[in-house]
């Protein structure tokens, strides 16, 4: 089957600073792919240029004809003296009918939501809200920038469930960049570790037999968590969030 989106030796700089080199994978369909990496990696410049936000400097992106995308940001500055409504902002595109938008809030639990304005809404509310938005159209592919960003353990576990639904039900693909390893990596086909270039990838399936991982978390904790075995170790602070430097993945240096 074509891929959604192919992604082939792309590099990119931004005001003469080299952001991104070398840069090649698929996103297929049916397919969570998540992107970890420290910060300044270039994880959100990466969903930039798959997004067409961004041109590569080098490389080619292919996407498919006609490809739909739905895309939930980070989180959404909504101007306080603009009060908007749920329901408003789910009607922001005027091509999805009302009995769409209700079936979709419905979907991701957000239905006793409607008549609330948006500033009003929690953070695992309001990122809710935008999965929501971002799943009404159908998309092949949906594209999300760290949707747990201020939303507390329960509100990830309920969002992560809810993208993974929406993946099987909608059978789109998922790009996603996450640092709750220890929740996302259950639910992740293939994991893409970036720090200005792929320093490796591959499916998180490897981390639940690694004996040193198993030895330090046990065999529940390693079932819902990849161990990746790397080269070279990146200065990275995952601030409390599990980062294990050892990678065991398909190399890429
Ligand atoms: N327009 C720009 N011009 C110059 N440099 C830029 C520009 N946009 C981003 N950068 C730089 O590119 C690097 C990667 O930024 P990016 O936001 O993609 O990283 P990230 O991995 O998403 O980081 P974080 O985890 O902190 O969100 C950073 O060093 C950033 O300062």
């Amino acid at each position: 089957m074509q891929p959604l989106v192919s992604i082939k030796n792309v590099s990119i700089s931004l005001n003469q600073q080299n952001i991104l080199s070398n840069i090649s994978f698929t996103i297929d369909t049916g397919k969570i792919i998540t992107i970890l990496g420290p910060n300044g990696a270039g994880k959100s410049t990466l969903v930039k240029l798959v997004l067409g936000l961004l041109k590569p400097s080098n490389g080619l992106i292919v996407r498919k004809k006609n490809l739909t995308i739905g895309y939930v940001p980070q989180n959404l500055q909504i101007d306080k003296t603009l009060p908007i409504t749920v329901k408003r902002f789910m009607q922001l595109n005027p091509t999805i009918n009302s009995h769409n938008i209700e079936k979709m809030l419905h979907r991701v639990n957000a239905f006793g939501l409607i008549n609330k304005t948006m500033q009003q809404l929690s953070g695992g509310e309001m990122q809710r809200v935008l999965l929501a938005q971002a799943l009404v159209k159908k998309p092949e592919l949906l594209i999300l920038d760290e949707p747990t960003q201020g939303v507390d353990v329960n509100g990830q576990i309920t969002l992560y469930n809810l993208i993974a639904n929406a993946k099987n039900e909608f059978n789109c693909a998922v790009l996603m960049i996450s640092h709750d390893l220890h929740l996302v990596m259950a639910k992740t086909d293939e994991v893409i570790c970036l720090n200005k270039h792929i320093c490796c990838s591959g499916t998180p399936a490897l981390v639940s037999n690694d004996p040193e991982f198993i030895a330090l978390f046990g065999r529940n904790a390693a079932n819902q968590l990849a161990v990746y075995k790397h080269h070279h170790l990146h200065q990275t602070n995952y601030q409390g969030r599990i980062m294990l430097p050892n990678f065991g993945a398909k190399k890429n240096v």
